[in-house]
């Protein structure tokens, strides 16, 4: 991984899933919120030149005061999310000034700086990569009815993480035509291969987790005492 990276930490979502009154990126995982964990870990990176935070209407001011408090000098932009998540990364990415540039859910703390240069060298390397995982489980396509219709090979099937890295004006293109079809994608990947542009994959690993459901929070608070007691990421 060279240097000239930018990255979108995303977090304008609801959290609806988490179900709590407070967004999720925002509650505590041990002494921090999730999300300052996350940026946190972009800001200890030496390749990372600058950073923009894409957060809900009412959030952008506390979120600039914790850019000042936990000294995030590389986020040089808070902006408002919009309403699907591909829609708050285009707003972040286009704040970027960048060649290269990675897009991160901000719900995605644990995220370790090994994964994070391995994604960065094979976009490098092809354009655009992605971070993966292979799947463990026997993955069936189930219908309507409950009924099970496939079997996909799972030697082909991986579950899909951040970062997603981009050449900056690739991922603009893009998003740009994607907006313009009307067609709204659930990673930014998506929004790549339907050009017809190779996105490659990066194996990560299976912490790299997306804070989602209530039963995620127990298992980071896991992973990151683990962490901190091995004596990695004291960043965060
Ligand atoms: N309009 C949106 C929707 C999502 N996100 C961000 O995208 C990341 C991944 O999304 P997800 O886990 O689905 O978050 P939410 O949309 O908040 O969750 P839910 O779908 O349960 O409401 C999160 O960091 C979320 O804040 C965003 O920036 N803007
Ligand atoms: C981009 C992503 O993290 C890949 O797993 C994910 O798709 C974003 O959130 P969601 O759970 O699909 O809404």
């Amino acid at each position: 991984m060279g240097a000239g990276w930018g990255v979108v930490v995303v977090a304008a979502g609801r959290g609806t899933r988490m179900g709590t009154k407070e967004s999720k990126q925002y509650l505590r995982l041990a002494d921090k919120p999730i999300l300052v964990h996350t940026l946190e870990l972009f800001q200890s990176l030496g390749e990372v030149e600058e950073a923009a935070l894409v957060v809900g209407s009412a959030d952008v001011e506390r979120c600039r005061q914790w850019v000042r408090e936990y000294k995030l000098t590389k986020v040089t932009a808070v902006v408002e999310g919009g309403k699907e998540r591909q829609h708050s990364v285009h707003r972040g990415l286009a704040a970027l000034t960048t060649e290269w540039a990675m897009v991160h859910d901000g719900v995605r703390p644990l995220v370790t700086a090994e994964a994070v240069r391995a994604c960065c060298a094979a976009a490098e390397k092809n354009g655009a990569a992605v971070l993966a995982v292979p799947v463990k489980d026997t993955i069936k396509q189930v219908n309507e009815a409950g009924i099970i219709v496939s079997t996909p090979d799972r030697r082909s099937l991986w579950a899909i993480q951040t970062p997603q890295a981009f050449r900056r004006v690739l991922l603009l293109k893009a998003l740009a035509r994607a907006e313009s079809e009307g067609f709204v994608g659930t990673d930014d990947a998506m929004a790549v291969e339907r050009m017809g542009v190779q996105v490659a994959v990066a194996e990560g690993d299976y912490t790299n987790i997306k804070i989602t459901t209530p039963e995620d929070l127990p298992w980071a608070e896991f992973l990151l005492s683990r962490r901190r007691s091995e004596g990695k990421r004291d960043d965060v």
